[in-house]
């Protein structure tokens, strides 16, 4: 673990000398680049300009010799096998290695196949001999507001190599191949989330958590007993009402779609950038599925109105190497919205369906109006931050978290 430690610190003080550190990939892609920093005489909105479809390379990248591009068809069953496993093995991690995103079977359909999806754009790396899946990234179709125009974008998510072959530039590779699919079909700009600081955030986001089993929570490490604090205590801190408290509170059906959808469409248009949600979008993405996503909304018991809409999704991740415990189960806020119920007892109720679906834990980020229930619902500020970015778009100025309307998975 020492070396482990030290590895951490010295990634750590790499990342905080940011500003030296040579990005050698990122310095060759259209991106805000950190010299750029202040500098207000560039131009908002795209860096480069659309190529001929023509132009645009045809055939894939060159990988190293042992190893060749697959498209992963996420529908068989055997391939989305091998790709929860890659995953489940050799994706995010928390700083102490403590935690891996277990993301399921089910949640990798809904992810990564919305309406108009591409299978070319579900991109696996394997070796030839072995066929053994090594690396993934993947693209998803969505239109993206930003400063008022909709730009078709690319949402790049699940870049994971394995751990045996890190180091080594792959991911470079696999990202420029992901571009290449993406600019086939004339798209040019992408947005993309990570853990980590790249040329150049959009904005930076905070990770809260409101724990709802604080005892397995400080069993596993997730969380820590508060000073003079005793675990009977914690307990009855964080303990919630046995059901939700707002008349009309409801889970969300199909015939619902076009009310949620002018709820959300109206939220939304309040943010800087935020997705363009349209019925086909809040029936993929809204719509609840067993132990993927979960919504609810309010249904005024006087006028049938919708007046409200709460919303997370499942995200467990494995516990490495507890004797007691192997999975954590983590719920995260996606999209919500209060017109009538307060913001307060919207998400109240949201954390009580969770303790009552046997979440451990709800986390959330400071995006959108996230602020105002944040420490009043007893949520803690994690130790993780969330970068945003855009590809081929330069914002004038990053973003405050409360100007963000995109939740990424
Ligand atoms: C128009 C369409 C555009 C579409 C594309 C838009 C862009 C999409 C961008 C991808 C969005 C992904 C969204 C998510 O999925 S975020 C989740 C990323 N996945 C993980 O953290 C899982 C565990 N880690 C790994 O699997 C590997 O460490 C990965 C694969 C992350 C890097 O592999 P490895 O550790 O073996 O390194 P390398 O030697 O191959 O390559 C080193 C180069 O890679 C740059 N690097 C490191 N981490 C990331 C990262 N998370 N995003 C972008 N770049 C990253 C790094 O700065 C360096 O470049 P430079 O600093 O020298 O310049
Ligand atoms: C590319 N998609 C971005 C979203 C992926 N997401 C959900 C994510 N990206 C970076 C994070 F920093 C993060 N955090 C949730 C907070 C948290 O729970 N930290 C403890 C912990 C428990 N399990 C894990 C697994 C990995 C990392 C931290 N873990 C920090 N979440």
């Amino acid at each position: 673990e020492s070396d482990l430690a030290l590895d951490n610190i010295a990634q750590k003080v790499q990342e905080s000398l940011s500003l030296e550190k040579r990005h050698k990939f990122w310095e060759t892609q259209p991106v805000g680049q950190f010299k750029d920093i202040g500098d207000s005489s560039l131009p908002e909105g795209p860096i480069e300009l659309p190529t001929p479809l023509s132009e645009v390379k045809q055939v894939p990248y060159n990988l190293p010799d042992p190893y060749e591009w697959i498209t992963c068809d996420i529908n068989s069953e055997e391939m989305c096998d091998e790709v929860y496993n890659l995953l489940a093995h050799n994706y995010v991690e928390d700083d102490e290695n403590m935690f891996r995103f277990n993301y399921s079977k089910e949640f990798l359909r809904w992810a990564l196949q919305p309406h108009g999806y591409f299978r070319s754009w579900h991109i696996g790396v394997r070796v030839k001999s072995s066929k053994k899946l090594v690396a993934f990234i993947t693209g998803i179709p969505a239109r993206i507001r930003v400063c008022n125009e909709v730009v078709h974008m690319a949402e790049i998510n699940f870049l994971c190599v394995h751990k045996k072959l890190r180091t080594k530039r792959l991911a470079p590779v696999m990202i420029k191949e992901v571009t290449r699919r993406v600019h086939l079909e004339n798209m040019w700009q992408a947005a993309y989330t990570a853990g980590v600081i790249l040329p150049t955030p959009i904005a930076t986001c905070q990770y809260w958590h409101r724990s709802l089993n604080p005892k397995k929570l400080i069993d596993v490490g997730f969380s820590r007993l508060g000073a003079r604090m005793t675990m009977s205590r914690t307990i009855k801190l964080y303990k919630l009402p046995e059901s939700t408290i707002t008349p009309g509170f409801r889970k969300m059906e199909i015939h619902d779609v076009p009310a949620v959808t002018r709820l959300i469409r109206n939220y939304l248009s309040h943010f800087v950038v935020a997705p363009d949600f349209d019925e086909n979008y809040v029936e993929h993405w809204l719509l609840p599925r067993d132990n993927v996503i979960d919504s609810y909304l309010v249904e005024s018991p006087e006028t049938h109105e919708v007046t409200d809409f709460c919303s997370f999704y499942t995200l467990p991740s494995s516990i490495l190497g507890h004797q007691n415990y192997s999975t954590l189960k983590a719920a995260y806020s996606f999209y919500n919205v209060s017109t009538v119920t307060p913001l307060l007892q919207l998400m109240n109720d949201a954390l009580i369906v969770a303790k009552q679906k046997d979440y451990d834990v709800f986390n959330a980020l400071d995006v959108m109006q996230n602020e105002i229930f944040l420490r009043e619902l007893k949520f803690g500020p994690g130790d993780g931050k969330l970068h945003y970015y855009l590809y081929n778009y330069r914002i004038r100025h990053a973003l405050k978290p409360s100007e963000l309307g995109l939740v990424l998975l």
